[in-house]
């Protein structure tokens, strides 16, 4: 008997709306021999985080959604780098761009947009770019080492975070806007005037109403001319002024377009067997820029194929977030208001927020916030169900001045139907993440992610997935958030170290394969976590993995905005020489050190060394690293103590260094600062460092758990000690127990707090023993490091590769 073969159907278009359809297809007991054509080289990753990628808070590794390995599991032919040329209906085959012909069942196009290229002389100038895939990204960041100058044509939600990416690569940037109001597709004049001003407060600066002619230059591009005469000079310039349907293969197919590719209602195009679905696609009337609308798309035409009920799709509402730190903006629905509508509005302009709603009978059809956007989900929810506005809903969205928002969060978590969509950009309902926790046992955000696919795109629902875990896990969810060091793994930290001694695993990769994690590179949260946990307990044999480490690690300097690097030569205690300082002058002349700053930790800062530069530097200064890059102890700041100052007690100054020279270059979770003081009136800030000493008549006391950071905490007296040998002894105690105990990248501050300072006292303080071992080991591993800069010197090929290599260390493979 014959088997029955599969129907094939061809995907082109590797991009998101193509490849999440194909997601929910095998969903539904996939039938078919599925083949993907994509004109991009790279495997199917999340375009909405190249502006995280350009704002350098992620990499491009990061951003992939479904790596080579996915396709392969999955029984997926990809072809990479191929356009498709053509689609012809009767004879059932598409051509590809290198002459390959495929036949086909059923075809899905999902071929995305084209940025829009404003047609002006110039426009086709080296340095012009759009703002839409990776190689873009690659040109933008390899601008910015470059060239200092950039405008980014269009004002709307992709020049915005285009315009903030290149400021953070120490870029001087103007936005360029057509219009008196910036996101005017999105925003009314008033969150328009008060966005425009915290970006200004953020560094971006507004050219507004101007219409752009002309882009001077010769090969390269260095100004823009506007309609009204005046000049911008620029060496990049980014067009961010809307997108194009890319209809292209549909038109040369004989396909009915319009703006977009027409589709019925279950995203069926003019020719039978052909469906189309995301930003290429036209529905009713409307192409969709934003990715909830193309999901939503998807979800519709896979069930449509696989023969599965399904109503059909009747259009979106969209909802927009700027993403930008620190700036919260969401729009959904009408936001200019007409005669028809009544307005609920706030503004508060000390604490720079503003509210609108928007309501046509009294049914809420759109709001816009600024400053403030937790209610975003709920408004989005409530403008999608045409609820009506009532008491309880305005007093929750516009808040009623008392009791705090986590009762409301909570009943209205509880009210929310089973059915709601929570994460619109993956179609995810309140019922699937509410089963996953309860049947799965799921604890974590990450593994809902995994699991759902909820928060995986711009992330904005993450909020509310975090309400609803809490919701149903009630008392569990402070135990339980504390799984999973990141979403390759179930595991927590201290399970991973207790099967790394258990099973002998010695390197990161080993454990990744051992404890079978998710994603079999790692990713950069648990790669560097991962090496840290090796290094701590195995310091003499284990061999440091150079490339889990972070940038500034592995480069032995801090990375700046514009591409070069800081330089921190270690100063014992805060104290120089007249010859150090002379050599550290010298050095700044002869390679251009534009700013030498005195640092918050007592040290000179060398910024705007070029990458080139940094072996040479180091060599010349001969002095050893200060580590300001490394997860390590930085700096022992002192007092002038009773050397020289008259109340002095101790001598600060003399013990900083001592201390500074015992335990430098050592790892830890996270940076370690000291300060050390001649007396209580603790000139050098003892409170606000992690290890903080005081001296006194009868000796010293010792301080930990203090940070003067993001999360400031003052530290914790630990004990009062009367000899110098105690002190150190208790010091190198309490650093290895940290060391051993704390989670990688959590700064004493947060230990102290999860540990409990009474658990820490016990352990160095009552025994004796504890205390002589924790001593033991952290002798063992202070035997093991070396000065970086002087090992780096020495070592040909690491040199060559990391500081004279030009090329982009980007790449998604
Ligand atoms: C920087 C940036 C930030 C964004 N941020 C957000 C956000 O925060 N929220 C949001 O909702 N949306 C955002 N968007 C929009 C969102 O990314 C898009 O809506 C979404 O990616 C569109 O997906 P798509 O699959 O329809 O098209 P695309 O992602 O464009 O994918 C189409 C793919 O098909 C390929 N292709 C085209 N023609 C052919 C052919 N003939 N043969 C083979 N392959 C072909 C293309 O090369 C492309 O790789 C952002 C976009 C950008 C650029
Ligand atoms: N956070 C997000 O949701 C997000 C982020 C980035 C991109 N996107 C999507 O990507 C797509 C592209 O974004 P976009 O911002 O380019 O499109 P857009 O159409 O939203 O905005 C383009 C802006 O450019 C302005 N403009 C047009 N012509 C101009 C000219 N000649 N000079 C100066 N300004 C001009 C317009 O007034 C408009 O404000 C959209 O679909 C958008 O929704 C979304
Ligand atoms: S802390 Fe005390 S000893 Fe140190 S400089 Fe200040 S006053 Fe002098
Ligand atoms: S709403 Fe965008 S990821 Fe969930």
């Amino acid at each position: 008997m014959q088997t029955q073969s599969k129907e094939k159907l061809i995907i082109i278009g590797n991009g998101m709306a193509g490849i999440s359809t194909v997601e929910q297809i095998l969903k539904l007991n996939n039938s078919f021999d599925i083949t993907v054509f994509g004109s991009e080289p790279h495997p199917n990753y999340n375009r909405i985080m190249l502006s995280y990628v350009l704002e350098g808070s992620k990499t491009i590794d990061d951003i992939v959604l479904n790596d080579w390995n996915w396709y392969r599991d999955n029984q997926i032919t990809l072809h990479t780098g191929t356009t498709v040329t053509h689609i012809d209906p009767v004879t059932k085959q598409i051509t590809t761009d290198d002459g390959k012909k495929e036949s086909y069942d059923k075809i899905i196009m999902a071929t995305g947009s084209n940025p829009f290229i404003l047609p002006i002389p110039g426009s086709d100038k080296e340095g012009v770019v759009g703002f839409r895939d990776i190689n873009d990204c690659n040109q933008m960041i390899e601008a910015a080492r470059n060239y200092k100058k950039a405008a980014v044509i269009g004002g709307g939600l992709l020049g915005l975070e285009a315009a903030k990416g290149l400021v953070n690569l120490g870029m001087d940037v103007t936005v360029v806007h057509l219009m008196e109001d910036i996101m005017e597709r999105q925003l009314d004049r008033s969150a328009s005037s008060m966005l425009q001003a915290e970006l200004e407060r953020q560094g971006i600066k507004f050219a507004m109403g101007k219409q752009t002619s002309e882009l001077m230059g010769d090969e390269r591009v260095s100004g823009l001319r506007f309609s009204d005469g005046s000049e911008l000079m620029a060496d990049l310039v980014v067009m961010a002024v809307g997108i194009k349907p890319n209809i292209a293969l549909a038109q040369a197919s004989g396909l009915e377009v319009g703006r977009g590719i027409v589709v019925d209602d279950y995203m069926q195009t003019s020719i039978e067997g052909v469906y189309s679905v995301g930003e290429c696609t036209q529905h009713r009337g409307v192409c969709y820029g934003l990715v909830a609308p193309l999901f939503e798309q998807g979800h519709v035409l896979a069930k449509h194929i696989c023969g599965v009920d399904t109503a059909p799709y009747e259009g979106s509402i969209v909802a927009t977030k700027l993403k930008i730190s620190g700036v919260d903006v969401f729009s959904a629905g009408d936001f200019v208001e007409g005669p028809e509508h009544t307005v609920i509005s706030a503004k508060d302009e000390w604490k720079r927020t503003y509210k609108k709603v928007l309501l046509r009978n009294n049914t809420i059809v759109g709001a816009v916030l600024f400053g403030d956007v937790t209610e975003s989900s709920n408004l989005q929810k409530l403008i999608k169900q045409q609820s009506e506005m009532t008491d309880d809903i305005y007093s929750t969205i516009m808040g009623t001045g008392c009791c705090g928002g986590g009762a409301s969060k909570q009943s209205s978590i509880e009210t929310m139907s089973d059915e709601e969509i929570v994460c619109g950009c993956n179609g995810v309902t309140k019922k699937t993440i509410v089963d996953v926790i309860t049947n799965q046992g799921l604890t974590s955000v990450d593994e809902i992610k995994a699991c759902t696919g909820a928060t995986r795109s711009c992330g904005g629902c993450k909020p509310v997935v975090e309400q609803i875990l809490q919701y149903v896990l009630g008392d569990g969810f402070k135990t339980a958030a504390k799984q999973g060091i990141c979403g390759c793994t179930t595991l927590d930290r201290d399970k991973i170290i207790a099967e790394i001694t258990i099973k002998g695993l010695s390197t990161t990769r080993e454990i990744m394969n051992v404890l079978g994690w998710s994603n079999e590179e790692g990713c950069s949260k648990c790669r560097p976590a991962l090496n840290y946990y090796l290094h701590m307990l195995n310091p003499e044999t284990h061999e440091d993995e150079k490339e889990s480490r972070f940038v500034n690690e592995r480069m032995n300097a801090n990375i700046q905005k514009d591409g070069t690097y800081t330089v921190v030569p270690r100063m014992y205690g805060g104290v120089t020489t007249p010859e150090d300082l002379k050599k550290i002058a010298d050095v700044s002349l002869k390679y251009d050190v534009k700013v030498v700053k005195v640092t918050g930790g007592q040290r000179l800062d060398l910024i705007g060394v070029k990458k080139e530069d940094l072996p040479k530097v180091w060599e010349e200064l001969d002095m050893p690293s200060g580590y300001a890059y490394a997860k390590s102890l930085r700096t022992v700041k002192t007092c002038v103590g009773s050397q020289f100052c008259r109340f002095g007690t101790q001598d600060s100054m003399g013990m900083g260094a001592y201390i500074e020279r015992k335990f430098e270059r050592l790892d830890f979770p996270a940076k370690f600062k000291i300060a050390v003081n001649g007396c209580p009136r603790s000139c050098a800030e003892s409170c606000t460092k992690d290890i903080g000493i005081i001296g006194n008549d009868g000796g010293w006391e010792i301080f930990i758990g203090g940070n003067g950071g993001i999360k400031p905490r003052i530290a914790d007296s630990f004990c009062k000690v009367k000899t110098d040998d105690e002190l150190i002894e208790i010091c190198g105690a309490v650093m290895q127990y940290y060391r051993e105990t704390g989670n990688y990248l959590e700064r004493t501050s947060e230990w102290v707090e999860r540990v409990g300072l009474e658990k820490i006292q016990s352990v160095i303080l009552d025994s004796q023993d504890n205390r002589k071992e924790l001593v033991k080991r952290i002798e063992i591993a202070l035997q093991q490091v070396e000065d970086p800069w002087k090992k780096m010197l020495n070592d040909d090929k690491t040199r060559t590769a990391l500081y004279e290599d030009h090329k982009l260390a980007i790449s998604v493979e």
